[in-house]
Parts: C-alpha cells; sequence; structure tokens
C-alpha cells in the first residue's frame, strides 16, 4: 500500500553553504506565508542561536543547538518535528540547516517512518553564494564536494549575491550550477529575493508531484503481514544506484512475531530487533525514483 500524502504539514529544507543567504531567504517566506501557520526548526553549529533574535518571536521555533542535523543530531529532528506539530500545528515548517548540512541527510532525517504520516517534504532548497562558489577551489575537496551537492540535491537553487557578480559571472555559475542539476528550478537573486510566484509554484508543483521527476523524492509503503527474508534480499540486490536510502520497519515470515529496524545507505543494509510493534512502514528515497515499479515490487514481495 502506497501511502499518500493530504492535509499533511508542508515542509520546506533551506540548505545551502555558510553565509549563502537561507536566513534572508527564510525571512521572505516567512513574508509570503503571513496568512500560514509557519513553524521554524533552525539548526546552528554553535550553542547560540543568532538568527533567532533576527526572525523575532512571533514565529514558533524550535531549535537544535550545538550540532549538526546531518549527523549528530539526526535524530533528534525526529523528536522536534513531532513538539512542533503537537504543539503549533503549523501548516508549513521550514528547517535553516546548517551551511556544512548534507541535503540528502536532512532529507533523510525529516522522513523517519513515524512522521510519514503527518509530513510532506515539498522541497529542498539551496541557497548558492556566486561568488563564493565561482572561488569554490580555493576550499578543500571534502567542502567543494559539499557545495555542490547541495546544488546537486535541491529542487531549487538560488543564485544569490548577484549584486557582488559581473553578467559573465553569473552565466558562468549558471552553467555549472546546470552542469550539476539539471532538472532543479534555478534563480539568480539579490538578498535571496526571489518572486512571490516561486512560493505558490512550490507548492502546486510538489501536490501535482506525480509529473514531476526531478530532484531526490520518496515514497512510502506500508506492509500488512511479514515478507519473504530471500525475496527480500534479492530485491535489495536488483537496486538501482539512483536508490539512496531506504528504512523503516518488516516482518520476515521466519519470525513473524518480531518487528525489524530495517536501514540501507550507501549500498549496505542494516538489521535491528525492535522491541515495540511498530507500524511495518518502509520509507524509501532516491533521485528520480520510479514509484510506480517500486510499488510493484514491494507488492510483489507482499502477496508472493
Ligand atoms: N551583498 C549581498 N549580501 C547578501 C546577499 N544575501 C545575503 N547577504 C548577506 O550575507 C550575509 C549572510 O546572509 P544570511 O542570510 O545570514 O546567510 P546564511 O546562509 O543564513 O548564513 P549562516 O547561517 O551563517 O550559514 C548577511 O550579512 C546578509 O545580509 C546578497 O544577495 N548580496
Amino acid at each position: 500500500m502506497l501511502e499518500e500524502f493530504m492535509n499533511k504539514i508542508k515542509l520546506y529544507i533551506i540548505s545551502g553553504f555558510l553565509g549563502s543567504g537561507k536566513t534572508t531567504l527564510l525571512k521572505q517566506m516567512l513574508t509570503q506565508w503571513q496568512g500560514q501557520k509557519v513553524a521554524i526548526l533552525m539548526n546552528e553549529l554553535g550553542q547560540f542561536n543568532v538568527d533567532s533574535t533576527i526572525l523575532g518571536d512571533d514565529t514558533p521555533m524550535n531549535e537544535l543547538l550545538n550540532g549538526c542535523i546531518c549527523c549528530d543530531l539526526k535524530s533528534d529532528v525526529e523528536v522536534q518535528l513531532h513538539d512542533i506539530r503537537h504543539r503549533h500545528q503549523p501548516d508549513i515548517i521550514i528547517i535553516e540547516a546548517t551551511g556544512v548540512a548534507h541535503p540528502v541527510e536532512i532529507y533523510d532525517a525529516c522522513l523517519a517512518p513515524s512522521l510519514t504520516s503527518y509530513i510532506q517534504i515539498q522541497s529542498i532548497l539551496t541557497l548558492v553564494d556566486g561568488p563564493r562558489f565561482l572561488a569554490r577551489a580555493k576550499y578543500s575537496v571534502t567542502t567543494v564536494q559539499l557545495m555542490e551537492e547541495q546544488v546537486r540535491y535541491a529542487h531549487s537553487v538560488m543564485i544569490n549575491k548577484k549584486d557582488l557578480m559581473t553578467e559573465d559571472e553569473i552565466d558562468l555559475v549558471r552553467q555549472q550550477i546546470q552542469q550539476l542539476n539539471s532538472t532543479g528550478d534555478i534563480y539568480v537573486t539579490s538578498y535571496s529575493a526571489v518572486p512571490d510566484s516561486v512560493f505558490e509554484l512550490e507548492g502546486k508543483k510538489r501536490e501535482s508531484h506525480q509529473h514531476l521527476h526531478h530532484g531526490i523524492q520518496s515514497m512510502v509503503y506500508t506492509f500488512s503481514a511479514p515478507v519473504d527474508s530471500r525475496q527480500f534480499v534479492n530485491w535489495l540486490r536488483e537496486l538501482p544506484d539512483s536508490l539512496l536510502r531506504i528504512k523503516g520497519y518488516i516482518k520476515f515470515r521466519e519470525n513473524p512475531g518480531q518487528v525489524v529496524l530495517f536501514q540501507y545507505s550507501y549500498g549496505i543494509p542494516q538489521y535491528e530487533a525492535e522491541d515495540m510493534n511498530l507500524p511495518l512502514k518502509l520509507v524509501v528515497i532516491g533521485e528520480q525514483l520510479d514509484k510506480n515499479k517500486i510499488l510493484d515490487q514491494l507488492d510483489q514481495l507482499q502477496f508472493s
């Protein structure tokens, strides 16, 4: 059974390297969505969140301080998102990640099986500091890779700090972004000022997601009964590289009373016995997911 999204909280992830204009974009989103109930989850590497003072007290804000949600604070994201949902019942949640966060890891952190019935990830918006991106060769290989992956996995890329670039530089950075991400929407901005229509468009496009095949995507499958473990392993063996992560709860026919926490990352599966009787949901994350094919394959596992 494929879990669809209706009346869920819309989640936007703002990604982008240090100082690229993420908070500046966040402020714009809050202005744009004044009529809606918006809550923020802010992640800072340090102990103090400077941006909370910039944003004021009007919007509910949870904070994840002193670490990065894509690694050491990953499991806290689930707790914080549940907390925001219970305390504020927002229409929209915006996550501002740290500048060093990897977008796939944040996406993954927001897709805990316990959240997928309530929250729908709408979009990863990546801010690029145009001049810094052009000069990225001066950084370490790891930093360059991170900057490029933030672009690669975005649904929309804002090439920011247009005011600090010549027309030729803007063309060059646009070409480089297009090479990294040929399907995402690209905007060239000053002070993260995207046209108002972008936010409406984002929502509409995600809702008609069947027509949208770009960027990182997810699907949730719910099993109604245990599956055959050998068939499951055979299914894993055939998965394409574009499938980035799977996680969730499953039962196998050999031991049908035991719930198993299953995680699959970089092609490596992990199985762990789970004490609680949790719903048997699998979250699948990948690029250009062929959802119908995966749905058929999981149905086959389930019903064969
Ligand atoms: N010249 C120029 N400055 C900008 C632009 N956009 C943002 N800034 C400035 O760049 C600095 C960083 O902007 P932020 O919005 O705080 O960036 P951030 O990505 O949230 O930064 P961190 O949270 O530190 O990673 C601020 O001083 C902004 O005023 C722009 O388009 N042009």
